[in-house]
């Protein structure tokens, strides 16, 4: 089986593609637009310098042909012989200052502020000072430099020229020998020449001309001691005093070209920058989807990772195999757990068609189905098949599959699960049969006798054969579980159930429906003839003694038959008349059978009203009691009093105990009603001081654990004195159970209480229970006095009772007593009591009292009756 591995691990990681990739380049793209605006910037600073540089030469140039302009125009005056002839030899001041001259004409032709002529002697002969004459001394008014550069352009053709300060203003002042070019100047003497200085003020509108013409923008003059600009050019006269500084504004081709080129480089950065946010978004974009992807996959990777070991989990930990076959049905793959639980190798399995190693269960039919699914290729579920195992053992498992295809969508076989289910169908089977058979004896339980009953029902309409149900019920096991313990009446039931088995044919059930109820479902063709036979058998086999712990136990049955066809066909009708005919013959007095009549079911029907009605007896307080004397042989007085329970129904009349103390017992009526007899019987003993009362108790009272604190709580509550009270039992108390009866019996002496043995005589009779316990009493049942009129066998009966009781030393009495002879003969053998008609019916309490206040003696009444 293939299994996909464990995913590699390495998962794409956005934010690792992001700083890889994204930031660099945005870093590159960072530095690349740094350096190169740094570049522009530096050439621009450099194309700015290399323009000062220019503009500075530029301003020297200038300010050069100036200082030559001024140098070339005052040459051109003082060569002019009229200057000469005006000027030096004769100073004619009309003349000079006439415009056109050395007047006006200097200062407004050429724009010279200030012109001189100064003689030999350093006089200044004539002066215009803004082209007007005026009488100044040009030393004075120009006194640093001026004579040096006079005596410069004394000593040369060519004028001095230079920058002289005149207070404020900076000048550029020209100086040469007024020389006409008649004169050969080599042959004078320069002191002996006079000069003529020419003076221009570098003055803001000389400087702007200036500035225009040679392209020097703004070009100013700025007083030495003020901070440099960019471009300037320094002011020094020929004495290098610092006179100033010209400046001006240079043109900046560099910042022009910055300006050019830096809107486009904007531009160019935030389209591109803008581009690369793009990209960066749309990178981030595919890179977060290509992240998200990635995730999914890696989640789908996991997931399948996962489900694969679930799945393969799920396949080891399970009891499951998963097999897989080609289009022809020939096994082909089988999963690791297929060896492990069957036992099988693969390979000696694989190649086998589904067919072959799969066979039917007999049960189901699940391999007809995977049959009909495999070639019908279509899918199968919960079919039910066999298997060999490697023991060869037949083992069973639950078989799944569906149809597989290749990835052109055509069949190529199936594949499935198979589950080993042999033990749960096994557990299935055992928990199936431990619900319908009864675990103690192995037979069927109700529930199956009822499947089995309904099924016998609906085939008796096919067949002839009719359908008896018939209950059985033990005589006396209780008794064998009480003495021997329940393990003993456990093998006698086990026994019991085999002999049942023995005697009946393998198409009838027998079934235990429990405790020691046991039915048996009989079917036969002439019936009831044939249950009958049967019920016969079983009551001789049943009798026959059973052999538990080396004990012989003996037990009979009593048995109710039903016929279907006399019944009705209703299975629960029939069962239940089977058990209304084993009550008759239980009443009918056991290890007898009896057969469902219709007037069974109303006899029944009356004794369930009667029931119904004595329930309401007691609650409507119809019930009295009624009182019968037992005279005392030796003093022939009344010594005590018999209470006996009456019904006074309101239709029947007066009911007597034998018709309602046997249903009484039956529905345990019997103990409430025995505690309210006790308690009236006490309480009316009060009014008959000098006489004893007699109580009968049942069985059932005796059973009943209370009872020892019943009869103290009535003496208590009553008040009589424990003496006079004498409870009378009869033998089948002892019989039940005679060590707990004793005990129950030790306890109520203890009280104070007399026991009187009643009826004694007609049970048993075992010597042993008078020799274990000391009555009190012993009363002789009246069947025996009725008996002893002229059968010697009653007498004598009558007679041994009376020594027995001597011997013992108990009272005894003689019930019944209806005749004369039978009190005389009982005198005669020496009976100390006697009981019956013959003295007085038991009557209701007020009669008795009267009945005791009229009793003279019993030899009045023995004469009276002997006279009669
Ligand atoms: N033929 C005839 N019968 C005589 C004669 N003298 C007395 N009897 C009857 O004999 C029965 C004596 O009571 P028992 O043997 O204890 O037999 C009692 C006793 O076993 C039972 N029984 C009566 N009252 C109670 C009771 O309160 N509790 C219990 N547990 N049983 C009671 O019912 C039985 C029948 O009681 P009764 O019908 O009252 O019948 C009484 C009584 O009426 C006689 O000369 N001839």
């Amino acid at each position: 089986m293939h299994f996909i591995g464990k995913s590699s691990g390495v998962a794409f990681n956005g934010e690792k593609f992001t700083r890889r990739i994204i930031l660099p380049l945005a870093a590159l793209m960072i530095v690349a637009f740094t350096v190169v605006l740094a570049f522009v910037i530096v050439s621009a600073d450099g194309q700015n310098r290399l323009e000062v540089e220019a503009s500075t030469k530029l301003a020297k140039t200038a300010l050069t042909v100036k200082t030559r302009e001024v140098a070339r125009n005052l040459r051109d005056y003082a060569v002019w012989e009229d200057v000469y002839n005006n000027l030096h030899l004769a100073v004619d001041v009309e003349w000079a200052s006439t415009d056109g001259n050395v007047g006006a004409n200097i200062f407004e032709g050429l724009g010279y502020e200030m012109a001189f002529a100064i003689n030999s002697q350093k006089r200044t002969v004539y002066a215009v000072i803004e082209g007007k004459p005026k009488d100044v001394d040009a030393l004075s008014l120009i006194p640093q430099g001026l004579a040096t550069l006079l005596s410069q352009g004394a000593s040369r053709s060519e004028p001095a020229t230079g920058l002289l300060k005149s207070g404020e203003d900076v000048l550029i002042v020209a100086a040469t020998g007024i020389v006409p070019p008649s004169i050969n100047r080599s042959t004078l003497n320069p002191d002996d020449i006079s000069m003529l200085v020419f003076a221009k003020k570098l003055d803001e509108k000389f400087l702007a001309r200036m500035g225009e013409e040679y392209l020097l923008s703004n070009l100013v003059f700025m007083p030495a001691g003020t901070a440099e600009a960019s471009a300037s050019v320094p002011l020094v006269s020929e004495e290098g005093q610092d006179l100033g500084y010209i400046t001006w504004s240079p043109a900046e081709p560099g910042y022009e070209l910055l300006r050019l080129l830096l809107p486009p480089l904007a531009a160019a950065v935030v389209v591109l920058a803008a581009f690369a946010v793009l990209v960066v978004r749309n990178a981030r974009r595919s890179t977060h989807a290509l992240e998200e992807s990635a995730k999914t996959v890696e989640a789908f990777a996991q997931t399948l990772q996962e489900s694969e070991m679930r799945f393969r989990d799920v396949a080891e930990a399970s009891s499951d195999w998963i097999w897989e076959c080609d289009p022809d049905l020939h096994l082909v793959y089988f999963s690791a757990r297929f060896s492990e639980v069957t036992g099988l190798s693969a390979a000696s399995v694989l190649g086998k068609t589904l067919e072959q190693f799969f066979s039917s269960d007999t049960e189901s039919d699940g391999w007809q189905l995977l049959v009909e699914g495999t070639h019908g290729q279509s899918s199968f579920r919960d079919l039910r098949c066999c298997y060999r195992d490697a023991n060869g053992q037949s083992r069973i498992c639950r078989l799944a599959g569906r149809p597989i295809s290749n990835s052109h969508g055509t069949f190529s076989g199936f594949r499935g699960t198979a589950t080993d289910i042999t033990d749960e169908v096994q557990a299935q089977a055992r928990a199936t049969h431990l619900a319908l058979h009864d675990a103690l004896t192995g037979l069927p339980n109700r529930v199956l006798f009822r499947d089995r009953l309904n099924l016998a029902l609906s085939g008796k309409r096919r067949n002839p054969s009719r359908v008896a149900v018939i209950c059985l019920d033990l005589d006396h096991f209780k008794e064998v579980n009480d003495t021997l313990g329940h393990g003993a009446g456990d093998v006698l039931l086990q026994q019991l159930s085999d002999r049942l088995q023995a005697c009946t044919k393998s198409n009838d059930t027998v079934a235990r429906l429990g405790g020691d109820e046991f039915a048996i479902i009989q079917i036969g063709a002439n019936q009831p003839f044939e249950s009958e036979q049967l019920c016969r058998t079983l009551i001789e086999v049943i009798r026959a003694p059973f052999h538990v712990d080396d004990q012989e136990l003996h037990v009979g049955v009593s048995i109710g038959i039903a016929i279907a066809d006399m019944s009705g066909d209703d299975p629960e009708r029939l069962l239940k008349n089977a058990d209304i005919a084993l009550y008759r013959a239980k009443q009918a007095g056991r290890a007898t059978y009896r057969i469902f009549e219709a007037k069974m079911d109303q006899e029944l029907q009356a004794r369930k009203a009667l029931e119904y009605d004595l329930r309401q007896a007691v609650l409507k307080h119809e019930l009295e009691v009624h009182y019968q004397p037992l005279i005392d042989l030796d003093s022939k007085s009344i010594v005590a009093v018999e209470a006996l329970v009456r019904w006074r129904h309101p239709s029947r009349g007066l009911v007597s105990p034998m018709d309602f103390i046997p249903l009484a017992e039956e529905t345990g009526l019997i103990v409430g009603i025995g505690e309210w007899v006790l308690e009236k019987a006490c309480t009316q003993a009060l009014s008959w001081p000098q006489l004893r009362v007699a109580v009968n108790l049942s069985p059932i009272q005796f059973r009943n654990r209370d009872l020892i604190e019943t009869v103290r709580d009535v003496l208590t509550r009553t008040g009589l004195e424990p003496a006079r009270l004498e409870l009378e039992i009869t033998e089948s108390v002892l019989i039940n159970d005679a060590s707990s009866a004793l005990d129950i019996l030790n306890a109520l002496k203890d009280l104070g209480v007399r026991i009187a043995m009643d009826d004694f005589g007609t049970g048993y009779s075992s010597l042993g229970y008078l020799n274990s316990f000391p009555f009190d009493k012993i009363k002789i049942d009246r069947s025996f006095i009725g008996d002893m009129n002229g059968k010697d066998k009653s007498s004598a009966i009558v007679r041994s009772v009376i020594t027995l009781g001597q011997s013992l030393n108990m009272t005894t009495t003689a019930e019944g007593v209806e005749t004369a002879e039978q009190a005389t003969f009982l005198t005669q053998e020496g009976c100390n009591q006697i009981q019956g008609y013959y003295f007085s019916r038991p009557i209701a309490a007020d009669e008795f009292t009267i009945f005791l206040e009229n009793w003279t003696g019993f030899e009045t009444n023995l004469s009276s009756v002997a006279a009669a």
